[in-house]
């Protein structure tokens, strides 16, 4: 049921839920816990009550599974518009249907709202960058990265040009966190029915606490081949049989493999199962195992290369560790960064990171109004418990914090929440860059791009301001501790919640016509 999950878990809009909201939905509906969250956090209801958002589709950028708007129009019978300046992006009205399309089926589009693919152009991914992004499930940014990362999406199959041309085949790495498994599940599987999974790997961890830094091999990897003649040249000997090389990269010995729904699988020639659909991806190439054999042979000598190379500390899960100590086993990676030594200097950091934090959700029209059909006990249970919510901003301070802990200084980190509440977003970034005393700086973001409204951005909290700026407390008169700083610090303050107001992006359905959403964008200066 891998295009449910997909559909249940992708942030986007009411209509992106086929089928599982109710279209007679009214305000009156909605519990009253959750419209006194609503009043807490200076929502207004009526976001829930927009019925004419638009849908969005992202075309899949691999060269082998494009699709032009026009085929999409024709497939749907409805009209397809590629939203100006982001022309992976196509608008379509939103009743269209796209889970019977071809289109879908062959995995050429992907569901995902407009404002979650703003906050991957956000991080402005180059080919060759490595990218973290803590709280990466389901993964339609994350799938967005890779994309981004490789161009076509998958490594190249046409390997004429030589053994060098490893070194243009992974170009990047982005590197997917998450608490659920269930939820990496998939994540795992979109990438997959992508055919994006070559430059991904996913960790099942705390992204409070995850402490692996970008893959560190894979330089050392293409340096090897550029530097020792008689690889290159095994190399590009192998590479005659382009399908062999590109397996010997990408096979990924996943012991979770679940291209499952009951597909047959068999055992391939290193052994490792291979599902039938798999077995379709390579259905081209006439193997020949005695080439694949010497292929993975010299991969495995590359790898040999890197690893137990040195004295580096490696860390496990935060904690210090010697040399070629425990590594942090994937949820799932190719088998190219499934051996990466993990090691640990500041090298290694990543180059952009991205935080979408887990949050209320109560921005995503199609979550909220799932639970009409679901129930809203469970809406209460998973997202509106007060220990939850007593926890949250503690959670998002953290993972924001360890986010700009793994960034190299110079590099980008995006944090974003699918939430309208103040609390998770303005607050929290101005908790941050308050704290940061200049080591971290917000950047501006294309507020007034595409075409799309954007809604105001809230006035972070002053008493979490002044606390972050360490400014003096008074005592009232009624007993309440109040922050007070000099006047000049009373201006710099107004000074700084302007800047947070004016340098952060909101987007929410009555302004934008997208799902609701929050993102803000910092330089890590050192
Ligand atoms: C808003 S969703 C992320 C959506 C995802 N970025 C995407 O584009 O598909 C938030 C995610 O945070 C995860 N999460 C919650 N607590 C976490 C933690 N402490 N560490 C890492 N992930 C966490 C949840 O499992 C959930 O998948």
């Amino acid at each position: 049921m891998e295009s449910d999950e997909e559909d249940n878990y992708t942030q986007g809009t009411y209509q992106q839920c086929e089928g599982a909201s109710s279209k007679t939905f009214s305000l009156n509906n909605l519990p009253a816990e959750f419209v006194a969250f609503l009043a807490k956090n200076e929502i207004d209801p009526a976001i829930y009550t927009v019925t004419d958002l638009p849908r969005y589709v992202r075309l899949n950028p691999d060269p082998h599974l494009t699709i032009t708007p026009e085929e999409l129009e024709k497939q749907l019978g409805t009209k397809v518009e590629p939203v100006p300046g982001l022309e992976a992006f196509c608008r379509l009205d939103g009743s269209a249907k796209l889970r019977n399309t071809q289109a879908y089926k062959d995995g050429r589009i992907f569901g995902m709202d407009l404002s979650s693919g703003i906050a991957v152009y956000a991080l402005d991914v180059q080919p060759g960058e490595h990218v973290l992004d803590i709280c990466c499930a389901p993964g339609a940014k994350l799938c967005m990265i890779a994309g981004l990362l490789t161009n076509s999406g998958h490594v190249r199959s046409d390997r004429s040009g030589g053994g060098n041309q490893l070194q243009m085949d992974i170009t990047g790495t982005v590197t997917g966190v998450d608490i659920s498994p269930h939820r990496l599940s998939t994540c795992r599987s979109l990438l997959k029915r992508h055919r994006l999974q070559q430059c991904a790997r996913l960790f099942q961890a705390d992204g409070t606490t995850f402490s692996v830094l970008r893959p560190s091999a894979i330089d050392t990897i293409r340096a090897r081949i550029m530097a020792n003649p008689s690889g290159a040249k095994k190399a590009a000997s192998d590479s005659q049989s382009g399908a062999q090389s590109k397996r010997a990269l990408d096979d990924d010995e996943d012991e979770h493999d679940d291209y499952g729904n009951g597909e047959s699988s068999q055992m391939t020639v290193d052994g490792g199962r291979e599902s039938s659909a798999r077995q379709q991806f390579h259905v081209n190439s006439l193997e020949n195992e005695t080439t694949f054999k010497r292929h993975k042979a010299a991969l495995d000598t590359l790898k040999g290369l890197c690893s137990g190379s040195t004295g580096e500390t490696t860390l496990f899960n935060g904690t210090e560790t010697n040399g070629s100590q425990e590594k942090v086993v994937p949820f799932f990676a190719p088998k190219i960064l499934r051996n990466d030594p993990q090691l640990h200097t500041e090298a290694f950091k990543y180059d952009k990171v991205i935080v979408d934090a887990e949050c209320t959700h109560d921005g995503s029209i199609a979550h909220i109004l799932k639970y009409e059909a679901w129930g809203w006990d469970s809406f209460h249970k998973n997202f509106m418990s007060q220990d939850r919510l007593d926890s949250l901003s503690d959670l998002q301070r953290g993972l924001l914090m360890n986010g700009f802990r793994l960034t190299k200084a110079g590099g980008i980190i995006v944090y974003s929440t699918c939430s309208l509440s103040r609390a998770q977003n303005e607050d929290i970034v101005a908790w941050f860059i308050a704290g940061m005393r200049g080591r971290a700086v917000l950047e501006p973001l294309p507020k007034h791009a595409l075409g799309i409204q954007t809604a105001t951005c809230k006035r972070p909290c002053r008493s979490i301001v002044a606390s972050a700026l360490g400014l003096p407390t008074v005592t009232d008169t009624s007993g309440q501790v109040q922050w007070q700083g000099t006047p000049q610090q009373e201006a710099d303050m107004e000074q700084f919640q302007d800047h947070i107001q004016e340098m952060c992006l909101r987007y929410d359905p009555l302004a934008s016509k997208t799902s609701g959403f929050f993102l803000a964008r910092i330089r890590k200066i050192a």
